[in-house]
């Protein structure tokens, strides 16, 4: 098994590239399933999650190169068949349910293992199944598995009882073949869902709205081949810009969207970090007396789930209270025990976590528990005082590129064992 060591107490200089996002990449492979001619993504991130949902739909009979030298990944659906992926490919990525959707719309019925849950939360797929359901298809599940059968998917009215992204996304899809009209309320509003419809519209779709609460899709026959670069990873981003902060040093973070990372820029400049906006380029300097802060996740625009467990090792380390509110997902506080061995001040009570700074972390060994979990160890390894030991790093290369690379091109003494 794979680890990461990182010697911490070193400051960081430098510039480093953001890859593209995880979180657009994974959706847009999926729709490709809508298309019976290429697609081609340029600027794919080499992930662990883009390497299985490409082996999600090569078992759908998918031709699928993957060409890690240019990241390109070069998509041919046209002899995509109705079969069932393994229920142990499946299993190993919540995103993997995107193609269910699309498989629908496509072939008029698909048959899937349950994602599962997933230790951040229990995470349930009841908004994808009733949406699904809206758009006609017989929805059944039984044995771990979900069936959704409809000899054509028909538009209609949804209200998502919460904006939940992949619904979003699925509905989406499901709706962009389907006959006739479809409006999607309370929808998700995060910019992945609108770099999906790029994506679609880019094919032929007709989806409207995308980046509000009401989405418009009017069902087209077919889509056409596209050429398609997926958006730049705000979380990436928001990982590194915390690198600069709690390593109170100064770096130029390359390919960001600054509409995208508002919250975390908004959250840094109130705990006195200072940012600097140089087109697609920011410069964040954590170099300064850092004040606490409090923050609760919220669906886009609001403060990103995915970067409150990067925030409270950044948190641990300022003199202070600080308060989180984990409000999206129920189980997403699994990295403050790993912090606390590192020396943090840390208490939980329900969805809250009370943060006391203390003056120095200290190397320890840790686990990865998830994805951003494992990104908040880095963080704390680089801050703290020796040598940290991260174990179950699986969780990290699902979504972040070269982490180890980029960190040292910057000067983070980190290396791969
Ligand atoms: C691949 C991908 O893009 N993953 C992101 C996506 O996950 P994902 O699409 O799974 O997140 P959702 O927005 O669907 O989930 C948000 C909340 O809604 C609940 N829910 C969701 C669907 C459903 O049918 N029923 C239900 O109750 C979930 O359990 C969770 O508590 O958005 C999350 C929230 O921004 C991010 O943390 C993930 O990184
Ligand atoms: C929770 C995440 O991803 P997923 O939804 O793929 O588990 C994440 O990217 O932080």
């Amino acid at each position: 098994m794979e680890k990461i060591i990182v010697y911490g107490g070193r400051k960081l200089s430098g510039e480093v590239n953001i890859s593209s996002a995880k979180n657009a990449i994974l959706p847009i492979i999926a729709g490709s399933i809508l298309c019976s001619e290429k697609c081609i993504i340029k600027n794919a991130p080499m992930l662990e999650d883009v390497f299985v949902i490409c082996e999600v739909l090569k078992s759908l009979n998918s031709s699928i190169e993957v060409d890690e030298l240019e990241n390109t990944i070069n998509i041919d659906n046209c002899n995509l068949k109705l079969s069932q992926p393994s229920s142990e490919l499946v299993r190993k990525m919540r995103a993997s349910f995107l193609v269910m959707g699309p498989m629908v719309a496509r072939f008029g019925e698909f048959k899937i293992a349950l994602p599962g849950g997933c230790n951040i939360g229990t995470r349930p797929i009841d908004l994808h199944l009733k949406g699904l359901s809206a758009l006609g298809a017989q929805v059944s599940v039984g044995h771990g598995y979900v069936e959704a059968k409809a000899n054509k998917l028909k538009g209609s009215n949804i209200y998502l009882d919460f904006p939940s992204v992949g619904a979003t996304e699925n509905l989406i899809m499901a709706a962009t073949l389907a006959e006739g009209e479809t409006i999607i309320e309370n929808a998700a509003e995060e910019p992945e869902i609108v770099d999906l419809a790029n994506f679609l519209n880019s094919m032929g779709a007709n989806i409207i709205g995308a980046g509000t609460d009401k989405l418009r899709i009017i069902g087209v026959k077919e889509l056409k081949s596209t050429e398609y670069k997926p958006i730049y990873d705000r979380i990436e981003a928001g990982t590194f810009m915390v690198a600069a902060a709690i390593t109170r040093s100064k770096l130029k973070i390359n390919n960001v969207n600054e509409e995208h990372v508002k919250p975390i820029i908004a959250k840094l400049t109130e705990m006195n970090v200072e940012i600097d906006l140089l087109g697609d380029s920011i410069v964040v300097d954590g170099n300064k007396i850092l004040n606490p802060v409090d923050i609760k996740t919220m669906p886009y625009p609001g403060f990103p789930t995915d970067m409150q467990a990067q925030m409270m090792a950044l948190l641990s380390t300022v003199k202070g209270t600080s308060i989180i509110t984990e409000t999206i997902f129920e189980n997403r506080f699994m990295h403050a025990s790993e912090l606390k061995r590192m020396g943090a001040n840390i208490k939980l009570d329900g969805r809250s976590a009370v943060i006391d700074g203390v003056e120095k972390l200290t190397g320890a060994e840790v686990k990865a528990t998830d994805l951003r979990a494992g990104a908040s160890l880095i963080l704390a390894g680089l801050a703290a005082e020796g040598c940290t030991l991260i174990g179950d790093i699986y969780h990290i290369d699902r979504g972040y590129m070269n982490i180890e690379n980029k960190f040292k091109k910057i000067g983070g003494n980190i290396i791969r064992i």
